[in-house]
């Protein structure tokens, strides 16, 4: 199978539980729920999005035919070398949307290199088995087939979605990420609003565009 990759780069993770942690970052190119133009955001299903994941023009990016040419590329960007299972490596598979290209034989020769595996998702796509970290951040209007995972960070607020009817959902960390766009103040602050009142959800912001790291 051939994987189009947008960028790949090392940085900290910015989100979530696993916040300040040194990961590679390899963002797949494409998504199912926007075409990444411009043009087609008003009329995308997800509409909000911060991302370019159109093309394999970014640093690190490009295509890649086998597993293991894409497990040496991440792997070349570990600052200790070996990663191990000692002290394993970490790398994120984001996009665009991975489970679109994230595939049991790219799991498998990242776990070979000694890599644990976090995955970003919009849940609309069942996940194949082996992932560390599965991260689902659920999107309106789509529907949502994986409904299970490490985190749920639902980006907030979202009109016609709920985090009330998610909080059964069987995941151990539930997030509240403010979004970013022209409403962000208010967003942050009606996110602390709502995790004081209901303690199931914690706030997530998205400390690497605070400290200004990709
Ligand atoms: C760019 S997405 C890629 C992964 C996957 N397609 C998804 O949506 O989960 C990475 C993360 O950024 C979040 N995100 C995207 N746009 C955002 C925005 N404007 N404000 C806050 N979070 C955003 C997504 O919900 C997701 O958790
Ligand atoms: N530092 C950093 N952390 C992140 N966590 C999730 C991200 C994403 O775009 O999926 C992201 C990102 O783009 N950068
Ligand atoms: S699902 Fe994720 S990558 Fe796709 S448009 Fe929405 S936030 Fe961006
Ligand atoms: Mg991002």
């Amino acid at each position: 199978m051939t994987y189009s990759v947008k960028e790949m780069f090392l940085t900290l993770q910015g989100e979530g539980g696993q916040a300040g942690r040194a990961a590679v970052f390899c963002r797949f190119t494409g998504c199912n729920l926007w075409t990444g133009r411009e043009e087609d955001r008003s009329k995308a299903i997800c509409q909000f999005c911060d991302t370019d994941f159109i093309g394999t023009d970014g640093e690190g990016g490009g295509k890649f035919e086998h597993a293991d040419a894409l497990a040496d590329a991440i792997s070349s960007l570990w600052p200790d070398k070996p990663a191990s299972a000692a002290i394993p490596g970490l790398v994120v598979f984001t996009g665009g949307e991975p489970l679109l290209q994230l595939d049991s034989a790219l799991i498998n020769a990242m776990h070979q290199r000694g890599f644990n595996i976090a995955v970003e998702s919009n849940g609309t796509v069942k996940a194949p088995a082996g992932i560390d970290w599965l991260c689902i951040s659920p999107k309106a209007g789509a529907l949502l087939e994986q409904k299970r995972g490490t985190e749920l960070k639902l980006v907030f607020p979202q009109p016609g979605l709920d985090p009330a009817l998610l909080e059964s959902l069987d995941f151990k960390y539930f997030w509240l990420q403010p979004m970013d766009g022209p409403d962000q103040n208010a967003n942050i602050q009606a996110a602390i609003r709502y995790c004081m009142a209901h303690p199931k959800w914690g706030l997530s912001l998205q400390t690497h565009k605070l400290t200004g790291i990709p």
